[in-house]
């Protein structure tokens, strides 16, 4: 890992109507670096998930990926730029009326760089990755919850981003799909030395695989350290996250 962080963010905030979400956010992620995003429902982790693309523009602060001022940029140049990113979005289904394999090489083809046979191998060693051989002429409706979040997995993984973005990557998957997921989330990771930015409500299979852990609480990056110093926090909203306790400040 380098010395200067993959991103950086400095001082962000955001207001929706008048409600502040993010209050003075500052982050640094190293390069290499799986990182999980964890805090309360509605903390603002898919809100920071969309700045570090530039989908979302801060009110105040800057985010700097790879050298970079995200939002310092052009339309034009952002969308130049989107492309170093791989993206799993909570809601960011599969277009249902694509098979599965032109699901997966949609981004590659945006890229308009390799030929349709380079893109076709690409795609089968995509689904050998994600256990589903084979699958390129499947159509998105016939296959179960964790069979879609695989394909998900494929397509956010295909253009060989050097960052990587999932949110809820396992949400509402049965416990062993939902680990076997983020063993393949991280494995990937390790494969490609991606940078990662993890957010899951499922802390405790989330730290089975992050390097690093960020706890947002009311607008603020309330915790940033290992996996490790994350589960020994003593620090009660942590350590009441953390350990998904009843009884406590949250
Ligand atoms: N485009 C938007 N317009 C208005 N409000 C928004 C918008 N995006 C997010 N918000 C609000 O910002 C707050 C943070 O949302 P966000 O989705 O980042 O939360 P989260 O931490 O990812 O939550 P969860 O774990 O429940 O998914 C919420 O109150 C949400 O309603």
């Amino acid at each position: 890992m380098s010395a200067e962080p993959m991103i950086r963010i400095e001082g962000l905030t955001k207001s929706f109507g008048g409600r502040s979400v993010l209050q003075g956010v500052d982050l640094a992620i190293p390069r290499g670096c799986l990182y999980g995003l964890i805090g309360p429902g509605a903390s603002g982790k898919s809100v920071l998930l969309k700045m570090i693309t530039g989908l979302l523009r801060p009110d105040g602060g800057r985010v700097v990926v790879d050298g970079k001022d995200v939002h310092a940029q052009s339309e034009l140049e952002l969308q130049q730029f989107r492309l170093k990113f791989g993206m799993l979005f909570q809601n960011n289904a599969l277009f249902d009326y694509m098979n599965v394999g032109d699901n997966i090489a949609f981004p590659l083809r945006r890229l308009n760089q390799l030929s349709e046979e380079e893109i076709a191998a690409r795609v089968a060693d995509r689904l050998r990755v994600v256990s589903l051989p084979g699958f390129e002429d499947r159509t998105p409706a016939g296959l179960s919850g964790g069979q879609k979040k695989r394909v998900g997995v494929a397509r956010a993984t295909i253009t060989r981003g050097e960052i990587v973005l999932y949110d809820e990557p396992a949400a509402g998957l049965d416990p062993v799909t939902s680990q076997r997921i983020f063993d393949l989330l991280r494995r990937e990771q390790q494969a490609a030395n991606a940078t990662v930015v993890m957010v899951s409500s499922d802390l405790d299979r989330l730290l089975t695989v992050t390097d690093r852990v960020g706890m947002l609480y009311r607008g603020r990056l309330l915790f940033d350290g290992t996996t490790g110093e994350a589960k020994a926090s003593q620090d009660p909203h942590v350590r009441q996250f953390v350990h998904g306790l009843t009884d406590g400040p949250l």
